[in-house]
């Protein structure tokens, strides 16, 4: 019976390859005899279900002496993970452990809501549904732990939903609705942020600051202001109060997870989990230093400069005198979003010509800026009153690769001229892992999923022409979102059904595409951003003056 439990067994479970090394365990036989297998009628039957039970005890503790065998194997890694764990708790302090107990209080919270959602389903024959199943990790309450949870949790569900390549389509599409505003700071803590960073009293900078805040998200709170010196407007973007070291203590914890994780199942090395924490870590810490933000909005206004655009586009100005780490003090636009077709209409005689100079000036930054602008969501991208782009919030960019922006660049020329097999060709290029792929198969799943695309914003454009009330225009902005998001998942999942892995920086790109064909279909129904030969989008371009576009 052992050999055959064992042979069984082994044949069920890939972890069974170091058992000839272990002794079997006692397998409980009721009657106090062996287990036998063979025999008659009851005496068979009682046999066969012993031996099962016995299989799968034996499964079970061969998998108990596989994991601690396997623990062993790792156990010369062990002072360098302490070391490690000693090291991040140390950079931690004290937040680590206030920040343990406002999770507890946020999971308490949410699982109170999952329960009571829970109860309202109890008295229904469907049992539990789907969306539940997970408890607090099913995609909404994990969401809305997150949102509890603050900045870190709220940027990290950014992330996910901007990276459809990593994470399943259930969990970006959720998080897609990660909201990011949070209740205002009061003025006076704001106050005594600025005279801290800036180390001078305030009158003497300002001529006044607008106590009322513009807009107030997870990390940061803008405010309306004037100069003292040149009278200008300006608005000054304050880090709000203990956002780094919350950052610092929530992605240490993180860290310290996925350290621990990858320790006891080595498998996870491949998925490089503590790479992807660390990449997650730099991004965020960087977006919570405003200098970079700055040296962001000075590169791409120093590309406009040299591209000859300062005439069609501009990014504010940084005041460098009132700005720190923790404050950003830059010129005040005034404009409004490229989504806002009334009010574009009023500033200028063709809305077209407006979207054709931003595709032009953001794809130029692709390859002519050392980083391009990874987050134009409408509420970035303005019309200006002089009738230029004004391009602001430069937390986000991305850099691209020659290589992924050369299969990009084939793959943009494919899909304006719907030739599948060469958009299928570039996706090839772009996620290969060296896997054979079936070309045609492949290019006939794209055509399936772009085909969906026209009937989708013909929607948009009829309700926006019917609707002068912006309320009812953005009702279907974000429902436009969100179809394109399911697209582009749809392209996404295709691909990897075909065993492809895309860069991150494709999937930023991607969703900046959609953006501006959202806008596109708004602002310029007839024209094709990828085939009109207004929109420079290949890396042949010289600079040159581009006053024809305004
Ligand atoms: N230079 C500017 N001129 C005028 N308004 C600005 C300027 N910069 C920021 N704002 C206003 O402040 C808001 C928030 O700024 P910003 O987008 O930089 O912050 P954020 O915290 O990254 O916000 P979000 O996550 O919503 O993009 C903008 O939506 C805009 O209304």
């Amino acid at each position: 019976m052992a050999a055959a439990a064992r042979a069984a067994s082994a044949a069920r479970s890939p972890l069974l390859v170091h058992h000839h090394r272990h002794r079997l365990p006692q397998v409980p036989s009721g009657g106090g005899g062996s287990l036998r297998v063979g025999g008659t009628g009851r005496g068979r039957e009682e046999g066969r279900r012993r031996a099962r039970v016995g299989v799968r005890v034996f499964a079970r503790y061969s998998q108990a002496q596989d994991f601690s065998t396997r623990l062993q194997d790792r156990v010369g890694e062990l002072p360098k993970l302490v070391e490690d764990l000693l090291q991040t708790s140390i950079s931690t302090g004290p937040q680590g452990a206030f920040r343990i107990a406002q999770g507890i209080q946020a999971v308490l919270g949410v699982g109170g809501e999952w329960l009571n959602d829970l109860s309202k389903t109890a008295n229904t024959s469907a049992g539990i549904p789907a969306q539940m199943q997970l408890g607090l990790l099913s995609p909404l309450y994990l969401r809305r732990l997150f949102e509890r949870m603050g900045a870190t949790y709220i940027k990290l569900g950014q992330f996910i939903a901007s990276a459809p390549t990593l994470f399943p389509a259930e969990y970006v599409e959720e998080f897609q609705n990660c909201f990011d505003r949070a209740p205002a700071v009061p003025y006076d803590v704001i106050q005594s942020i600025l005279c801290e960073e800036l180390q001078r009293p305030l009158d003497s900078i300002y001529e006044y600051i607008d106590p009322v805040p513009i807009a107030s998200a997870s990390i940061a709170q803008v405010h309306a202001a004037r100069l003292k010196s040149s009278q200008k407007d300006v608005v000054i973007k304050v880090l709000k109060p203990g956002i780094e070291d919350t950052l610092v203590a929530d992605l240490n914890f993180i860290y310290v997870i996925a350290r621990v994780l990858e320790f006891l199942n080595p498998e996870l090395q491949r998925t490089s989990l503590v790479g992807i924490v660390k990449d997650i870590k730099e991004s965020m810490l960087e977006e919570v230093d405003f200098r970079k933000e700055a040296a962001n909005i000075q590169a791409f206004q120093g590309y406009i400069d040299a591209m000859g655009f300062d005439r069609q586009a501009k990014a504010p100005f940084v005041y460098q005198h009132c700005s720190t780490k923790h404050v950003l003090t830059m010129e005040r636009l005034y404009g409004v979003p490229l989504t806002d077709l009334d009010s574009i209409r009023s500033l200028v005689p063709d809305p077209e010509l407006t979207l054709v100079t931003a595709l032009n000036v953001w794809f130029g930054s692709l390859i002519s800026c050392e980083s391009f602008h990874a987050d134009v969501h409408a509420g970035n991208l303005w019309l200006l009153r002089d009738g230029r782009i004004g391009f602001i919030d430069f937390g986000i960019v991305g850099r691209i690769s020659p290589k992924t922006w050369a299969a990009m660049e084939v793959f943009l020329a494919s899909f304006a001229t719907e030739d599948y097999d060469a958009m299928a060709s570039a996706l090839s290029e772009m996620g290969a892992t060296g896997n054979d792929i079936n070309i045609d198969e492949f290019a006939k799943d794209l055509r399936k999923i772009f085909s969906s695309i026209q009937d989708l914003d013909t929607e948009i454009i009829v309700a926006t022409a019917r609707g002068p009330d912006a309320t009812a225009v953005s009702a279907n902005v974000v429902l436009d979102e969100r179809q394109m998001n399911a697209l582009f998942l749809d392209l996404v999942r295709v691909s990897e059904s075909y065993g492809l892995k895309f860069p991150r920086e494709f999937a930023l790109l991607m969703k900046q595409l959609l953006y501006f064909d959202r806008y596109t279909r708004l602002l310029a129904p007839s024209m094709n951003m990828l085939r009109d030969e207004r929109i420079n989008i290949s890396t042949n371009r010289q600079p040159r003056r581009t006053d024809r576009f305004q």
